[in-house]
């Protein structure tokens, strides 16, 4: 066993009749860590944070959580809380009644209440009945009856559905602010750039298979060509000097929404870097140079193309 670790999982196989959700997957996430789940449709990522909310059980392997081994019973182990398929709420109840009755489950004060629903920025409506909330404004109030209960290891599937800009800042400051006290936090996304902000490792899932587990700087270090965007101040002069730079190619854009100004460029980054130089020493301006998708993004449609491609 590892105290260090909130969750260590070896050759964890989970199976619904013939359809083989997880299998044999190792995972490490470090106590304190924000750790990403990414993967396609079904890939077994709701199924991995079900076993660590106790939901189900896997048919093999070992799953440790915050130091101690997962039994067999259905029951959250001591310390996880978090929700998959959505978070459970009473609908005829307020926001504010929600948390208030499970505070009362814990011996918590209404302090402690209104401090947390401030804190995911519900509390405009914490006496509006929980029926009439949108998505987004649910998952908060999820979050927050999560982060009530103290967890010391919180599990949370997608749970940046719905969320408008405003919703998303405060969910992830409040999962910035639980890691900074300790607590880990393991979550499923689609959304690269949300994983990007608040991961500093992320486990790729395809067809029930670990394909990268790390952190997200090993993945960007790869040496994989990326595709660039770059916005110059002269478009002809850097499309000239793109042509002339050693390991860069242009990319034809393609779509609806082609941009002039800008040129798409294939390279590794010792070539971009190249570029680059090159440009400023042309007199040329670069006003935007970034991914086209990021480095999470381009990684993980890699992995799972050549695990598709390999089967
Ligand atoms: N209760 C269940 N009964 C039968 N099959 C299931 C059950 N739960 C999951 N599965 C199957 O297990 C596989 C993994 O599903 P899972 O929900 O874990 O994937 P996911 O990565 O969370 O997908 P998504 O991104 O769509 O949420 C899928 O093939 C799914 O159909």
């Amino acid at each position: 066993m590892d105290a260090t670790l909130g969750v260590r999982a070896r050759g964890i196989t989970k199976c619904f009749g013939d359809v083989v959700a997880l299998d044999g997957i190792d995972v490490d996430v470090a106590q304190g860590q924000i750790h990403g789940l990414v993967g396609p449709n079904g890939a077994g990522k709701t199924t991995l944070l079900g076993l660590l909310l106790g939901l189900a059980v896997a048919d093999e392997g070992r799953l440790e959580i915050l130091g101690a081994p997962v039994g067999r019973a259905l029951a959250a182990p001591d310390g996880v809380a978090g929700f998959v398929d959505g978070p459970g709420l009473y609908p005829s109840l307020t926001a504010r009644q929600n948390l208030a009755a499970l505070a009362a489950l814990r011996d918590e004060g209404q302090a402690d209440v209104d401090e947390v629903l401030d804190e995911v920025g519900l509390t405009d409506v914490a006496g509006d009945r929980v029926r009439g909330f949108s998505l987004g404004m649910r998952q908060r109030l999820g979050l927050a009856a999560a982060v009530l209960t103290g967890p010391r290891l919180l599990v949370l599937d997608e749970p940046s559905n719905g969320l408008d800009p405003a919703g998303k800042n405060h969910v992830h400051s409040v999962l910035n602010r639980l890691a900074a006290g300790g607590t880990t936090v393991v979550l499923s996304s689609h959304r690269m750039e949300d994983l990007e902000a608040l991961c500093s490792e992320v486990t790729i899932l395809a067809t029930g298979r670990v394909v990268f587990s790390g952190p997200l700087g090993k993945l960007s270090a790869e040496n994989r060509e990326l595709d660039y965007r770059l916005r110059a101040s002269d478009a002809e002069a850097a499309r000239k000097l793109a042509l002339d730079t050693p390991g860069i190619r242009i990319v034809d854009q393609t779509g609806p929404r082609q941009d002039t100004e800008v040129l798409v460029v294939r390279a590794l980054v010792p070539a971009l870097d190249e570029l680059v130089g090159r440009l400023v020493r042309a007199g040329v301006a670069v006003r935007e140079l970034a991914p086209v998708v990021s480095p999470l993004e381009a990684a993980f449609l890699a992995l799972t193309e050549q695990q598709e491609a390999g089967r």
